[in-house]
């Protein structure tokens, strides 16, 4: 059993003018848990991911990855670490192959290493038809993979993804959970926001909601769903059901 949690965020805070993104959230993520943030859209999911990945600066708090400070010892905090941000802009003038090369060599792996790495992962989520394929002509779902392959790399002990599923087709997503469950059984952490609770539930083992920047509720998915189904649980959580049918002018019979 692991004492220091594999991330842990302590009274994190984010504003953006008026408008507080992130309210103070705590939470302890074990290692070797597969760790699922869930929240509705403005949430505050990515503000948080990005403050504990080291790419947004928060106003308070600590993020921690291995009890490592993240904001005071960055580059420590960050070999830890394979992040999948929501919406940050890849060098996507290069082809699949160079874009996973270049973010191995930059992670400070020797070429041949990055080379048998790079084959692997192009294998593994089925890019090896596109390795050649300029990134800016990827669909978004092949974007998506390649974002993973590039976090995944540098063989971290924790994966951050925002959002992983989003725009990946059955195949590849089942393809997907396959690699973070292996990744997860030989000792690594995995912390993923979804908006799909079924998938929350079949894959991960702790969860967390939040709304309007604070955490809600967090525990094992088993803790927070109790007796209904985690999207229930969800619905009762956050509200905001409205069982509107829509304007009248939206119906046609
Ligand atoms: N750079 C920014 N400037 C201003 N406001 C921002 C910025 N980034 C986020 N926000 C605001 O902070 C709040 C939280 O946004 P965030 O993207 O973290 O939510 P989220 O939970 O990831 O949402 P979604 O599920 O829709 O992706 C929102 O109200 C958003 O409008």
């Amino acid at each position: 059993m692991h004492a220091t949690p594999a991330l842990e965020f302590r009274g994190l805070m984010k504003r953006f003018g008026d408008k507080t993104a992130v309210e103070g959230i705590s939470l302890a993520i074990p290692v070797g848990s597969c760790y699922g943030i869930v929240g509705p859209n403005g949430a505050g999911k990515t503000t948080t991911l990005s403050m504990a990945t080291g790419l947004l600066r928060p106003d308070a708090g600590h993020a921690l990855i291995a009890g490592i400070d993240v904001w005071q010892q960055p580059t420590a905090a960050k070999e830890l670490v394979g992040v999948l941000a929501d919406g940050v802009k890849l060098f996507d003038r290069l082809t699949g192959e160079q874009l996973i090369t270049y973010t191995g060599l930059l992670s400070g792996l020797g070429a041949e290493i990055v080379a048998q790495r790079c084959t692997d992962l192009l294998t593994m989520l089925d890019l090896v038809e596109a390795r050649n394929t300029l990134v800016v002509d990827y669909s978004a779902g092949m974007t998506k993979k390649i974002a993973l392959a590039c976090a995944l790399v540098h063989a971290p002990r924790l994966l951050v993804l925002d959002e992983p599923f989003e725009a990946v087709d059955p195949v590849s997503a089942a393809n997907i959970r396959d690699i973070l469950e292996g990744f997860v059984r030989g000792g690594g952490t995995v912390v993923v926001s979804s908006h799909s609770m079924d998938l929350v539930q079949r894959m991960c083992d702790h969860v967390a909601v939040v709304a309007e920047g604070r955490l809600l509720v967090a525990g094992t998915v088993d803790e927070v769903r109790g007796e209904s189904t985690l999207e229930d649980r969800f619905v009762e959580l956050v509200g905001g059901r409205q069982h509107l049918e829509g304007p009248t002018w939206l119906n046609h019979s």
